[in-house]
């Protein structure tokens, strides 16, 4: 069962289609970045998978279920971007309102909030109203909401867009802790470094529709580049590379060092490289597989509006 299956999405608002046949699928235990310029159909495609907003058209599944079933909403989580807090409560009373909307018992909520105050940076903080915490803490109060009732999919938007650098690692380590744990998390983020680091998978979205969506590798046309500089590059080692991987770039402008990126096709041809280099005498000074680079497929992506299923090659040139 996946976690989220929607096929050919749609919402239309005054006859202008804001998700325009949106087909996208997330597994169980998968962190998935949902990415868009504003005003792609983001939030509206979350409101449609939360069972707040109806579908003009076509098909959305969550937890193997319609998202207006409330069997199903008592399993998910959502962080909204603008979280309206009760101000007047204080961070426990806040807890133990939603806790008990979202069906857990007096008891449960006992030992249940105090965990979820630590595991979000608050504790200790827990008696303090609302109107009171900082931006950074009203987040991660929100956040806390998000996880309370251990939901199986967790819907969180720009969840880091008030914390300092500490907060934004704190919320990445809860993300990989709901992972580890199986939960599903959607994560609506314009960060794309922070993208890039927590998520497995990610779906880019114009104008409401997926332009692209796969594992980072997918999206980066199956190829892993990777930076190497050596101190001589002699034409037995240059071959020795292009049976390891496809040399795509060498710059030997500098005295003393040369510079080759390569493609490999797998991650565990990179210890081959090492060996190579080794064995034809040369230094090695530098090995660096490169990370994908979300921020240039982004921009690729988006200004260029390719269509899905076309791996992109220009976001890994060298
Ligand atoms: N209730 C509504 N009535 C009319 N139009 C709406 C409504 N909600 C959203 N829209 C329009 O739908 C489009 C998509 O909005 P949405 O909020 O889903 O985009 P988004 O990708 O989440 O943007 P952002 O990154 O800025 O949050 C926008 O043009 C918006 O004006």
């Amino acid at each position: 069962m996946a976690a989220i299956e929607t096929r050919e999405l749609r919402k239309v608002y005054r006859g202008r289609a804001v998700v325009d046949g949106l087909s996208l699928r997330v597994e169980e235990g998968e962190v998935f970045g949902f990415l868009g310029p504003n005003g792609a159909g983001k939030s509206t495609t979350v409101k449609m998978l939360l069972g707040l907003v109806q579908p003009s058209g076509g098909e959305a599944l969550v937890l193997g279920g319609r998202p207006s079933d409330p069997a199903v909403r008592a399993r998910l989580g959502f962080l909204p971007e603008q979280f309206r807090f009760q101000t007047w409560m204080t961070g426990q009373e806040f807890l133990h309102f939603h806790g008990r909307l979202a069906g857990l018992g007096a008891a449960e909520l006992r030992t249940r909030v105090p965990e979820v105050l630590e595991e979000v940076g608050l504790g200790g903080r827990g008696g303090e109203t609302l109107g009171g915490y900082s931006k950074g803490m009203l987040q991660r109060a929100g956040l806390a909401g998000a996880i309370l009732a251990r939901p199986r999919l967790v819907f969180l938007d720009e969840p880091t867009s008030a914390l300092d650098p500490i907060g934004r690692v704190e919320v990445r380590e809860i993300i990989e802790r709901l992972r580890a744990s199986g939960v599903a998390v959607f994560l609506n983020s314009h960060l794309l470094s922070e993208v890039e680091q927590v998520c497995d998978r990610v779906a880019f979205v114009k104008a409401g529709r997926v332009l692209r969506q796969g594992s980072m590798r997918e999206l980066m046309g199956g190829v892993l580049p990777v930076d190497l500089r050596v101190d001589t590059l002699s034409p037995e080692l240059l071959a020795a590379l292009g049976r390891v991987g496809e040399v795509r770039h060498t710059d030997a402008h500098t005295p003393g060092r040369v510079d080759v990126t390569l493609w490999l096709e797998r991650e565990d041809a990179l210890p081959a490289l090492a060996d190579a280099v080794h064995g034809h005498g040369a230094r090695l000074y530098a090995l660096s597989p490169r990370r994908p680079d979300l921020e240039t497929m982004f921009l690729e992506l988006i200004e260029g509006g390719a269509p899905q299923g076309q791996p992109s090659r220009s976001a890994v040139h060298a």
